[in-house]
């Protein structure tokens, strides 16, 4: 997950590959709440990890309902069978809307029910986000609701006991959120002794929600009688009972973002979607039509979908877009790729949502370049003819970074390709933590358009720390190609090949099966990364760096690293031989004393023994052979910047190698 203020990405030519979407929001916040008010356990698998479910599942434990993960990452409910074991508790339910409107009508009715106070809050906005219409329709039951802050918006205070009159139909507004309306359904059963029949008020929107609201009822053994979308009613006697497993399917709004991908850039193989297909119940699964609409050529499985680029230039499509409002906002960014304006209507939700995204929209398509009309239910985008190079405000809205990372698509020919830059990526943790990192891996860029950024200099100098936290502050790659000529050291030493027998150590790292993850280093199978830092390991690097053909043997492993987003390089010559052409080259020094002390204590921290005298006299001798061989010696490239960082502190150093990158990458705002 990225948490870093910006995240630039370059332009993008093409997409394939496999993504297996996150568990659906709605599904698992519906799964949750109907879990922990049903009689029976509930084990839920593949339930979304984000913000948004952890608040609910910190609200769930607060109220006294009891959960655990399972080692598969499933999450398992003991159902409290609609009886609260607690009477008093304070909910923040941050940005979460499904989970502050069912939470609400839950709390309002057992505090009715049963007596109890309880309060909801979240974050600012979720302070701006309306639920008066469900307020008033849980107030004309006889629940006890207090605004604390604006009326009609969060924060709130349930209590009771309250008489409850479920006589009369319950009547709630549909036209401005079917929240509203999901939550009286999900929470009604609770007090069904008797039939209970809600109407709506008004035109019902986002009807496909309401459908899953259904479904997953159904699931827990309340079958909901429906006419038309203007009355419900709950049959008596209704009782939330757990159906003992559940499967969250995979959220079909994410999906849309990578069936957009796949409409814009899988000219070859398709871009294959996991987690949802033929039989989805969510309603933004349908959002595959639109796209189909727009030429994407779209294959469905049962939990699958393949898509591929079809017509192109994309062609405009007016459509109205009320069953699918969330997935909706992809298709205003595909509609710079169209032939012509695009109109999206029915989107008045996208107004009260994380942010007023029709205005979000605009202004930030605007910024690229293009042509925008708005209204205030209404969006038109003209396709944009040449793109500027702009950063994107997120409005701490998931889904802006999301649909917008796509503009970073540079198919159309004619326009020079531009980098991107989304403020605030870390917004997508709300529903979908690890979204960038899923889009690097399905994603092509031509290798001269990612940016690289390297760091170059002597034994100890810090290039190994700073390029590290340099990169996590850009979201970039890391690349120590110190470890490439280490670990050919040690494969040497393990082969029996002495360090001087040029051809046989440059076949060794022509193959050397190499590998990273999650911050180790494995050789084969082995985890060698902390026989990789042991000083004799160092000195053997610096025996077979010397030799030429071993450094021809790792030019191309070393220029593999540069992927998208970007890469941060750190060595002798990134900046001189494998990178000339990078965009910031960072020479790092700092004097031999202070390096022979650095060098030392990170040994001792790390369990090796050490003598600083010794390590002054081999880290000379180093630098010395590292300066005086033919083959790329170390040396500052003629454009790099010199850093001598011998009184400067880790903070400073990264502080000034970042601004210096941020004065290379100016972006207009
Ligand atoms: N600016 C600095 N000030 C003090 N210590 C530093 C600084 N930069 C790095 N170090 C420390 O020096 C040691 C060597 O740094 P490292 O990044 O491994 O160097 P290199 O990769 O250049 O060999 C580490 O323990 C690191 O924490
Ligand atoms: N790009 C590079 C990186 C390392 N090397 C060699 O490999 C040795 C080990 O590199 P390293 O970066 O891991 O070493 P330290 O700077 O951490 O001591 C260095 O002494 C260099 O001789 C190189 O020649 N070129």
């Amino acid at each position: 997950m990225l948490k870093i203020p910006y995240l630039d990405l370059p332009p993008l030519c093409g997409a394939a590959g496999t993504v297996r979407l996150p568990g659906s929001k709605s599904i698992s916040n519906r799964l949750l709440l109907l879990a922990a008010l049903a009689e029976g356990e509930t084990r839920i698998e593949q339930l979304l990890e984000a913000d948004d479910t952890a608040v609910m599942l910190d609200a769930l434990r607060s109220l006294g309902c009891a959960w655990h993960r399972n080692g598969d990452g499933s999450v398992t409910v003991q159902g409290l069978g609609g009886h609260l074991p607690v009477s008093q508790a304070d909910c923040f339910l941050g940005n979460a809307g499904t989970a502050m409107r069912p939470l609400a009508a839950a709390l309002a009715l057992l505090s009715a029910r049963d007596g109890g106070r309880f309060f909801l809050s979240g974050v600012a906005r979720m302070h701006e986000r309306p639920i008066r219409d469900l307020v008033d329709a849980l107030r004309g039951l006889g629940c006890q609701i207090e605004d604390l802050g604006q009326p009609g918006y969060p924060p709130l205070a349930l209590s009771g006991p309250a008489p409850l009159a479920l006589d009369q139909p319950v009547r709630v507004r549909g036209d401005v959120s079917s929240q509203f309306l999901t939550a009286l359904l999900l929470t009604l059963p609770l007090v069904a002794q008797r039939a209970i029949v809600i109407e709506v008020e008004g035109e019902l929107i986002s009807k496909p929600y309401v459908e899953i609201t259904l479904a997953l009822l159904a699931r827990f053994n309340v079958k909901v009688e429906r006419e038309g979308w203007q009355r419900f009613t709950i049959p008596a006697g209704s009782r939330l009972r757990s159906p003992g497993r559940l499967v969250v399917e995979g959220d079909a709004s994410a999906a849309s973002y990578f069936i957009a991908l796949g409409a814009l850039g899988a000219t070859q193989a398709p871009v294959r979607i996991e987690g949802i297909g033929r039989d989805a119940l969510q309603g933004d699964v349908r959002f595959a039509d639109a796209a189909a609409a727009m030429g994407a050529q779209i294959e469905w499985e049962d939990h699958a979908l393949r898509v591929r680029r079809g017509a192109w230039p994309l062609k405009a499509i007016q459509l109205d877009c009320v069953a699918i409002p969330d997935a909706a906002m992809t298709l205003a960014v595909m509609a710079l790729y169209a032939d012509g304006p695009s109109r999206l209507s029915g989107i008045a939700s996208w107004r009260v949502k994380e942010t007023d995204r029709i205005a979000a929209m605009a202004t930030e398509l605007r910024k690229l370049g293009a042509t925008v009309a708005e209204g205030p239910d209404w969006i038109e985008v003209h396709p944009l003819q040449s793109w500027r190079r702009t950063a994107i405000h997120t409005y701490d809205d998931h889904r802006m970074a999301m649909c917008f990372s796509l503009a970073a698509l540079h198919p159309l020919t004619g326009t020079p390709p531009q980098d991107l830059r989304i403020l605030d990526p870390g917004c997508v943790a709300k529903t979908f933590p690890d979204y960038f990192e899923t889009l690097f891996g399905l994603v092509q860029a031509d290798p001269a358009h990612i940016p690289v950024l390297c760091i170059d200099g002597p034994t100890a100098s810090g290039k190994g720390t700073l390029a590290d936290r340099v990169a996590d502050q850009l979201g970039y790659w890391v690349l120590d190609s110190g470890a490439l000529y280490r670990a050919t050291a040690l494969a040497a030493r393990c082969a029996g090949v002495a360090l001087d027998d040029e051809p046989r150590v440059a076949a060794l790292a022509a193959r050397l099966p190499l590998h990273f993850e999650a911050g180790r280093c494995f050789l084969d199978e082995e985890d060698v990364t902390d026989a990789l830092r042991a000083e004799e390991v160092g000195l053997g690097a610096s025996a077979v760096a010397a030799l030429p053909a071993v450094r021809q043997a790792l030019h191309q492993l070393q220029l593999s690293f540069r992927r998208v987003p970007g890469l941060v390089a750190d060595g002798r010559d990134m900046g001189v031989a494998i990178f000339p052409q990078a965009q910031l080259k960072v020479f790092l020094t700092a004097s031999a004393a202070q390096r022979a002390e650095r060098r030392y204590k990170q040994l001792i921290s790390k369990g090796f023994s050490a003598n600083i005298a010794g390590l002054l006299q081999d880290l000379e001798a180093r630098d010395a052979r590292d300066k005086s061989r033919s083959a790329s010696p170390l040396a500052p490239a003629q454009d790099a910047r010199l850093l001598d960082n011998s009184d400067l502190s880790i903070d400073a150093s990264v502080e000034q190698v970042l601004a210096w990158w941020d004065e290379k990458r100016a972006f207009a705002d």
